[in-house]
């Protein structure tokens, strides 16, 4: 592996969008849920992006993948963000089925989370093996979150070692600066290992991106 690849989600802004992709952010994501603090209207996601677009061409960085959060969102909603992105990912209860369907109707890659707890809950994910381009092991959200990621809550890495599967994976949930580092040398080794997400861990308030911490988690993950 020649290094991880990072995720910033919950981006509302350009300025956020393009100090993480100079830095070196691989996947920026939108989400496009209404009740998060880090919603996303796509009329705005798309001016962030043509800004983005903008300022990759000037300074020469390279384009981030853009990836749309969704939560058993329908045709309509899928289909007007659609047009923006690279992927969906999505943190409801589509079906094998349905994420293959989709990929295939809009002509995105699929991300599929997987909300994990114990060992038993990694093993959902061979349900996704053909479905999904990538699955993204989460924390499973805390009794009363209003939504099902971006809530700073960590699981216990080391579950991943039950893991088989070969659809590249992300590790998300309550990552930061500090321990992104341990995150990632735990799964290093794992051939499937593709990179690490974040996004509450890299806010100063819920919704507002600190660019100092998108630098430092960008940098403490790629080494
Ligand atoms: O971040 C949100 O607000 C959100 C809302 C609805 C569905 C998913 C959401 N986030 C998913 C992500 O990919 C987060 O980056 C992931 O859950 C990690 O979040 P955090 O623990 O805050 O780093």
């Amino acid at each position: 592996m020649s290094g991880p690849l990072v995720k910033i989600c919950g981006v509302k802004d350009a300025a956020t969008a393009i100090d993480a992709a100079r830095a070196g952010a691989d996947f920026l994501g939108f989400v496009f849920f209404r009740k998060s603090p880090r919603f996303v209207t796509p009329e705005a996601a798309e001016e962030i992006i043509l800004d983005l677009k903008q300022a990759a061409f000037d300074e020469g960085f390279a384009m981030p993948r853009l990836v749309g959060l969704f939560v058993d969102a329908g045709e309509k909603e899928l289909s007007e963000a659609a047009p923006l992105l690279t992927h969906f990912q999505f943190h409801g209860h589509e079906s094998p089925e349905r994420c293959s369907e989709l990929g295939l109707e809009f002509g995105v890659e699929v991300i599929k989370a997987i909300p994990v707890t114990g060992k038993g809950d990694v093993s959902d994910a061979s349900d996704y093996e053909e479905a999904a381009d990538i699955i993204l092991f989460d924390a499973k959200p805390p009794p009363g979150a209003g939504q099902p990621g971006g809530n700073g809550v960590s699981f216990d890495w080391t579950l991943l070692s039950a893991y088989e599967g070969e659809t590249p994976y992300i590790v998300a949930g309550g990552l930061t600066p500090e321990n992104v580092g341990e995150a990632v040398k735990g799964q290093k080794s794992r051939e499937a290992f593709l990179g690490v997400d974040v996004s509450s861990g890299v806010e100063s308030a819920p919704g507002k991106k600190d660019d100092a911490l998108v630098k430092a988690f960008i940098s403490a993950s790629k080494g």
